[in-house]
């Protein structure tokens, strides 16, 4: 396993293995490494030659007030769990590296529209727009055949899936159902932030989407209603500050009244400072 931290490195790299007639998958990451990752890592290995992984804390998606600075880092202890994973390189590239502009600042931007006006894309203005510009720099960087996304970020995986249409860029999106803890709570690198009293009341996130999810195999089809409902149940954790409960159409994520198609249910919820998403595929059986 190598670490590359350079662009250039990276470039030669990719070549060295494409000139010996290898895929190329792709793993973006902000680090700080769980299980989570470490699936779509074996996913990229089932389903390319050469995995690489990036690990970058991009400061364009975050806005001013959100966690950057204390967002959680350790490449020595990433660089461990990735190889046991069997990631082959991982590129943990500099603010300056990627956005040579300085500052963390990019004068070029890639904003997706319309599929980022709801769920975080409403409560976090300007991330979508940090996310598309620094994956589409990640993709001309590594020419990836296939990159792997986690569905625990579905409204991310909606977004790239329309930037590359969009774009017509060259790689296949691979998303990667969630991986949670055996409690039910969805892996997150944040999820080290949260206290004890925080931790066991956050289990009511993954409660609330299997309650409603039985909710709609037993005959609920009013969006409205479920999603009050999903609400209710977390309110009643008194640690619990909602963010979003939101029922959306999987096809453009346009917020839904009936359960008339394939339907995302997206919830953020803040427990203390941090802030936890999580969802579920609502499958209406008409
Ligand atoms: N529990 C999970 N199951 C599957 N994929 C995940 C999970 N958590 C993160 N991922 C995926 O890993 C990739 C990198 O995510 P990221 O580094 O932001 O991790 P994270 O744990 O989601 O961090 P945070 O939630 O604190 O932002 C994304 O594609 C994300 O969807
Ligand atoms: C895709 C990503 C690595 C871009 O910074 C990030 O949004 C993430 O970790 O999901
Ligand atoms: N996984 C999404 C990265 C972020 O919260 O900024």
């Amino acid at each position: 396993m190598i670490i590359l931290h350079t662009i250039a490195e990276v470039r030669q790299y990719v070549h060295t293995h494409r000139m010996q007639g290898k895929t190329i998958g792709l793993v973006p990451t902000m680090g700080y490494l769980h299980e989570g990752h470490l699936s779509l890592v074996r996913q990229a290995k089932e389903q390319t030659d050469i995995a690489i992984m990036s690990i970058f804390v991009n400061p364009l998606q975050f806005g001013p007030n959100e966690d950057f600075d204390s967002y959680p880092r350790d490449l020595e202890r990433d660089s461990q769990l990735a190889a046991s994973a069997g990631i082959d390189a991982i590129f943990a590239p500099s603010v300056d590296t990627m956005y040579p502009a300085g500052n963390g600042k990019s004068l070029t931007h890639v904003d997706v529209e319309v599929v980022t006006d709801t769920l975080c894309g409403a409560a976090r203005p300007g991330h979508f727009r940090g996310v598309s510009t620094v994956v589409s720099k990640l993709f001309n960087i590594v020419l990836p055949d296939k990159a792997f996304f986690g569905l625990k970020d579905a409204q991310q995986v909606v977004v790239i899936q329309q930037m590359v249409r969009d774009l017509d860029i060259p790689v296949e999106i691979v998303p990667c159902a969630i991986v949670r803890e055996p409690d039910g709570l969805a892996m997150s690198s944040r999820n080290v932030f949260l206290n004890d009293d925080q931790r066991s009341q956050a289990l009511v996130l993954s409660r609330s989407l299997q309650m409603a999810a039985e909710r709609v195999q037993q005959g609920e089809r009013d969006a409205v209603a479920l999603a009050a409902a999903v609400r209710a149940t977390i309110e009643e954790q008194p640690l619990a500050d909602i963010d979003y409960v939101q029922i959306v159409s999987m096809r453009d994520l346009s917020p839904l009244h009936t359960l008339d198609q394939p339907a995302l249910l997206a919830l953020a919820v803040r427990f203390g400072k941090t802030r936890l998403i999580d969802n579920i595929v609502l499958h209406v059986h008409r």
